[in-house]
C-alpha cells in the first residue's frame, strides 16, 4: 500500500509552482464535446487521475483525446455516443458534467447516477431542474438518468435554489447551443465558472455575467474548437500557503492569484500570517505564534469548503479556541477522527467543530478520507512529533500533482513509499535514531 511518510519539524523555505486548476479543467474538458467543428487545445493541464478519468469518458463517447506535456487536444467532431456508464461516474463525480454538452449536441444523454461520497450525499437535482426548464424530459431509473429533448433545447429562465458550481457549469454548457436566451439566477461565482465561460466564448458561445450572480447565455447554432489556458489551482495554492504558515516558513507560491484566494488570505492574516505580492505569485511568511479564529465555509467569494480540512491543521497549531462551521457539504468532517489519532483536540458539534489549540501533535498512521484530507493530514505531519504515515493516497492523486516532491523541495522531510520493504527500511532508521 502506498504511503506518505513525513517527519515533522522542518521550516519550509523556497518557491513552489502551482498547477492548472483541477476544478477548472474538468468542466472545460466536458465542454470540448460541444465543438462540432475543429479541435480544442487546452494548456496548463495538471496530470491528475481525475483528468485521466474524464479523458477516458470522452474517448468512450467517441471523441479523440491526446494528453501530453500538460496539453490536451480533443477532437469531438465525429458523432458522439450518449452514455456515461457507472464505472466512470463512480470513479469521479465530475463525469456528470458531460450531461449538458451531450444533451445540447445530441439531444440525448444517459448518465449513471453519481450517488453519495465521503463528503455528503451530493444530489444533482438542480442540474436536472435546469435541463427540464430547457425542454428536456428527464427520467431516473435503474441507476441511470435519461434525458432527451425533441429538437433543440430551448432558452429558459432558471433560478438555482443554491449556487451549485456543477449545476451552473452543466446548465451553462447546455444553454450555449439552445434556441434563444437562457437567464440563470443565483449561480455560482467561482473563478472556475469564469474560466469555463471564457473557454465557451472562445468556442463561439455568447455567455455574459460570469463571476456575478446572474448569467445570460444567448444560444448559437454551433461551436468550434479553440485554444485555452487553464487558470492556476487556487486550492493547491492555498494548501501550500498553509504549509508555509504551519511550519513558520517563508515560501513563494508561484502562480497564486490573490483575488482568487481573498477569503483564505484574509482569514490567515487574522491568524498572524504575512502575505506579500511578488512577481508571479505570493510570498507567505508564517509567524512564530498563530492566533485562533472562527471560519464558516460558503460559496465563493466566501471561505472555500475545499480549504476547510487544511485550515483545520493550521488551527490545531494556533493558540486558543477556534471554530469551523461547514455549510456547503453536510458530512465533510470525516478527517476529524484522523486528526484525533494525531492527538488533535477537536470536538464535532453538529455542523461545527471546536478546536482547542495548540495541540501537541504526534505522528501516527492516518487514512485520507478525501483528497483535501490527504493534504491536510500531511500538513499536520509537517509539525507533528515523529513520523506520520498517510494512507489512501488515491484520494490525493485526484487533486495534487507531485505533492510530496513539492514539499520536499521546500525542505520537508517527506517521502512516498510504495512497498513494505521501503517502509521497513524507514522503521529501522527510526529505531536507530531513538
Ligand atoms: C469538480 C468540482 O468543481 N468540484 C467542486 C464543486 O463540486 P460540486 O459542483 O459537486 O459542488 P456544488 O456546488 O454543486 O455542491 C454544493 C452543495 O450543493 C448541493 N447540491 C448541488 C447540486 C444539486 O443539484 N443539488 C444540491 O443539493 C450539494 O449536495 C452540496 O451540498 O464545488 C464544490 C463546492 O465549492 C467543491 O467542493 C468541489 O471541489
Ligand atoms: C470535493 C472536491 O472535488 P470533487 O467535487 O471532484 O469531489 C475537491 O476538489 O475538494
Amino acid at each position: 500500500m502506498e504511503k506518505i511518510i513525513v517527519r515533522g519539524g522542518q521550516r519550509l523555505k523556497g518557491t513552489v509552482k502551482v498547477e492548472g486548476a483541477k476544478n477548472a479543467v474538468l468542466p472545460v474538458i466536458a465542454a470540448t464535446l460541444l465543438a462540432s467543428k475543429g479541435k480544442c487545445e487546452i494548456l496548463d493541464v495538471p496530470e491528475l487521475s481525475d483528468v485521466y478519468t474524464i479523458n477516458e469518458v470522452l474517448r468512450y463517447l467517441n471523441a479523440d483525446v491526446e494528453f501530453e506535456n500538460n496539453r490536451i487536444i480533443v477532437d469531438a467532431t465525429r458523432e458522439l455516443h450518449t452514455e456515461a456508464p457507472f464505472e466512470y461516474v463512480r470513479k469521479m463525480r465530475a463525469s456528470v458534467l458531460v450531461m449538458g454538452s451531450l444533451l445540447a449536441r445530441n439531444g440525448k444523454a444517459q448518465i449513471a447516477l453519481p450517488g453519495g461520497c465521503a463528503i455528503g450525499s451530493r444530489p444533482i437535482d438542480q442540474h436536472l431542474k435546469g435541463f427540464e426548464a430547457m425542454g428536456a424530459k428527464v427520467k431516473v431509473g435503474n441507476g441511470y438518468i435519461d434525458a432527451e429533448v425533441d429538437g433543440r433545447l430551448q432558452g429558459a429562465k432558471i433560478y438555482l435554489d443554491f449556487p451549485s458550481v456543477g449545476a451552473t457549469e452543466n446548465i451553462m454548457m447546455a444553454a450555449t447551443l439552445a434556441e434563444g436566451t437562457t437567464i440563470m439566477e443565483n449561480v455560482a461565482k467561482e473563478p472556475e465558472i469564469v474560466d469555463l465561460a471564457n473557454f465557451l466564448n472562445s468556442m463561439g458561445a455568447k455567455v455574459r455575467g460570469a463571476g456575478t450572480g446572474t448569467l445570460r447565455i444567448e444560444g448559437v447554432s454551433e461551436l468550434h474548437g479553440c485554444q485555452h489556458n487553464i487558470i492556476p489551482d487556487r486550492i493547491e495554492a492555498g494548501t501550500f500557503m498553509v504549509a508555509a504558515a504551519i511550519t513558520g516558513g517563508d515560501v513563494i507560491v508561484e502562480g497564486a492569484v490573490p483575488e482568487h484566494s481573498s477569503s483564505l488570505i484574509a482569514k490567515m492574516e487574522e491568524m498572524g500570517v504575512k502575505f506579500e505580492e511578488v512577481e508571479n505569485g505570493l510570498r507567505v511568511i508564517g509567524p512564530e505564534k498563530l492566533k485562533s479564529i472562527d471560519i464558516k465555509t460558503m460559496p465563493h467569494p466566501g471561505f472555500p469548503t475545499d480549504m476547510q480540512s487544511q485550515m483545520m491543521s493550521l488551527l490545531l497549531a494556533a493558540e486558543g479556541t477556534s471554530m469551523i462551521t461547514e455549510t456547503v457539504f453536510e458530512n465533510r468532517f470525516m478527517h476529524v477522527e484522523e486528526f484525533r489519532r494525531m492527538n488533535g483536540d477537536i470536538k464535532i458539534e453538529g455542523r461545527s467543530v471546536v478546536i482547542n489549540g495548540p495541540s501537541k501533535l504526534q505522528g501516527a498512521e492516518v487514512a485520507a478520507t478525501d483528497l483535501r484530507a490527504a493534504a491536510a493530514l500531511t500538513l499536520a505531519g509537517l509539525i507533528a512529533d515523529g513520523y506520520t504515515r498517510v494512507t489512501e493516497l488515491k484520494h490525493l492523486d485526484r487533486g495534487y500533482v507531485n505533492f510530496h516532491n513539492k514539499l520536499a523541495a521546500l525542505g520537508a522531510d517527506i517521502e512516498r513509499i510504495s512497498s513494505m520493504e521501503q517502509e521497513q527500511t524507514i522503521i529501522l532508521e527510526q529505531i536507530k535514531e531513538a
